[in-house]
């Protein structure tokens, strides 16, 4: 597993779906990622077979999606040689995650091809499937052909402020509601393994509707390193579930979400790249209707490499709220 590389639902917390670690995590920035030292460290039960445990668990109190792909892509990966990576997978969540107990990944090896593999994973809790997910892993091959959409123009990480930053700033405002700042204090107490800075925060206080397009910084709390790259994708697949339905969200800041939940989530990985270091997160909502709404994703390495897209379908029920209050 080596290869070195240079380079709930409630209305608005879906715009603000960004972690605000306090305590603990902010203090333990410099050490090793809680995502690589427990998060996806699953433990061995036997060939093919593994358990994992919880980390953060969202207000839904059902399991976070991102944690159970990048669970199910740890189970996948070990079960595949040294120089073979993921190139793509295609997940459905066909159960509500529960955090009261660990979950099983169970391994099929489907094909090994000269080229291609192909793993086949259920998360199982009791007793049942709560994702199926395909997983296939590529050899790496040189080829001439080679193109890529250029990354969007924005200020660095460095010039943008993190989310708790943020969050501090509006619990500043001696006008904020008592409920938005309650609000507030609970995420600023979330332990989300990620750091984000938004390139366009939230206006929380005059919600304006906004195109469903959404862009920012983001990258693996603490430090990975370069010793295992089959690692930054399965943090990669961890970080994109996060922040990404809620993009379908933006246009319409007079709702309130009631149910959201991911149905399905697609990765293609193109390029290596260090989950731990910066990347910038391209989300936009195409098509929104019947109860439910699509995502699509970029990560581009800060360097405007393309390091991986996504695609993912949530179901998002909603109910309008009266927005003359101050959130
Ligand atoms: C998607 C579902 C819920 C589908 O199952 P289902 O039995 O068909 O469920 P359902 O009928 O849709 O009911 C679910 C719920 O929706 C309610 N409901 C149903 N129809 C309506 C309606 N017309 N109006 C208002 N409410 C309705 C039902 O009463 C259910 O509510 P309940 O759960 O009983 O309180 C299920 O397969 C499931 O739970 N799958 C797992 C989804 C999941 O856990 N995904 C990963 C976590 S979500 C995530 O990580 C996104 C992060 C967000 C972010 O940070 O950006």
């Amino acid at each position: 597993m080596s290869e070195k590389v240079s380079n709930e639902t409630s209305d608005h917390s879906m715009d603000f779906a960004v972690p605000a670690g306090s305590g603990a995590l902010a203090e333990s920035h410099d050490l090793r990622s809680i995502l690589v030292t427990s998060v996806l460290n699953l433990e061995k039960l036997d060939i093919d077979l593994y358990r994992g445990t919880h980390h953060w668990v969202p207000r839904s109190r059902r399991l976070f999606g991102g944690q159970i792909i990048g669970q199910a892509l740890v189970a996948a990966a070990d079960s595949v040689g040294e120089n073979v990576f993921a190139h793509s997978l295609h997940c459905y969540f066909v159960r509500a995650g529960d955090p009261k107990v660990p979950v099983l990944y169970q391994v099929e090896r489907i094909r090994d091809g000269r080229s291609f593999s192909v793993r086949s994973v259920k998360a199982i809790q009791h007793g049942q499937p709560i994702l199926i997910c395909q997983v296939s892993f590529h050899r790496d091959q040189p080829s001439p052909l080679q193109h890529q959409f250029s990354m969007p123009s924005v200020p660095p990480p460095e010039d943008l402020l993190t989310v708790e930053e943020l969050i501090q700033g509006y619990l500043s405002k001696p006008d904020l509601a008592e409920k938005a700042k309650q609000g507030l204090t609970k995420l600023l107490a979330d332990e989300v393994p990620i750091e984000i800075k938004p390139v366009n925060p939230p206006d929380i206080q005059y919600r304006r509707v906004r195109e469903p397009k959404n862009l920012f910084w983001v990258r693996a709390r603490g430090h990975i390193g370069e010793g295992d790259m089959k690692l930054h994708r399965c943090v990669a697949a961890y970080v994109s579930d996060y922040s990404f339905l809620g993009t379908t969200l933006l246009s319409f800041p007079g709702q309130r979400a009631n149910f959201v939940a991911s149905l399905d989530h697609a990765m293609w990985f193109h390029n290596i790249f260090r989950a731990d270091q910066w990347m910038l997160y391209e989300t936009e909502s195409s098509w929104a209707g019947g109860s439910r709404g699509l995502v699509q994703g970029r990560l581009w390495r800060r360097d405007g490499v393309l390091a991986a897209s996504c695609a993912q379908e949530g179901v998002i029920r909603v109910s309008t709220v009266k927005t003359d209050s101050k959130l």
